[in-house]
């Protein structure tokens, strides 16, 4: 038995035949969350795709506890589909009921959007967008790369209130950022810490 939703225990992230982290030990509890540290091509999004079960580990193990919910830089939405649309089209796939993708819009001062094609949106409209699917999920393990880009500081404070919520609620975060995060009290993880011996040299 355990209370984590989401560990890695030793893991290690091979892309593209080189080998990039080892090392990576995590427990995510209800209500905590973690923010992955490192310069550009580090491994933060292969971190990341390998706890959302995208990418196999090439060592150590993965364990997810309950659903998980990702964003990252792709759009996930149906471009022809209006915004409530193409989140509702989520919410019956994720079994959650019409009120959720209501209120995540509302979350994220997407409402008057609604019945806008996803296509029209603009860049920071889109990225709210994407974070209005992972709050409609209903997941508990929330997986987020970079989910401050291209946002205004009003739609960061928004961010901050979802996380917030999300964590109050019981869920967890692993998030990668090169930007600050209104993530309180996650534990940072300084990749540069877990890179093969070869490389450190
Ligand atoms: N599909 C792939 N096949 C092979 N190598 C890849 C693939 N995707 C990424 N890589 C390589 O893996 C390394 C880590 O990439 P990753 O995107 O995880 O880094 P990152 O820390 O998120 O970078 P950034 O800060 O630029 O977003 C890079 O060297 C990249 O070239």
């Amino acid at each position: 038995m355990s209370d984590a939703l989401l560990r890695l225990s030793g893991v290690a992230c091979m892309r593209g035949g080189r080998l990039l982290l080892r090392g990576i030990d995590l427990t995510l509890a209800p209500g905590q969350s973690a923010l992955l540290r490192g310069p550009n091509g580090m491994g933060k999004s292969s971190l990341i795709r390998l706890a959302a079960g995208l990418l196999p580990a090439f060592g150590g193990t993965v364990e997810r506890y309950g659903k998980v919910a990702l964003s990252d830089e792709s759009l996930a939405l149906d471009r022809d589909r209006t915004l409530a649309g193409a989140l509702g089209f989520w919410a019956r796939m994720d079994g959650v009921p019409a009120a959720a993708v209501a209120d995540a819009l509302s979350a994220l001062g997407l409402s008057a959007l609604a019945d806008i094609p996803v296509r029209m949106l603009s860049t920071g409209q889109r990225k709210r967008a994407m974070l209005a699917r992972v709050a409609a999920s209903g997941a508990p393990i929330w997986l987020l790369d970079e989910p401050a880009n291209g946002l205004d500081s009003a739609s960061v404070a928004m961010l901050g209130a979802l996380i917030g919520r999300h964590l109050a609620g019981g869920g967890v975060i692993l998030a990668a950022s090169h930007q600050d995060l209104p993530l309180p009290g996650a534990l940072e993880i300084d990749l540069s810490a877990h890179l093969p011996q070869e490389a450190q040299a």
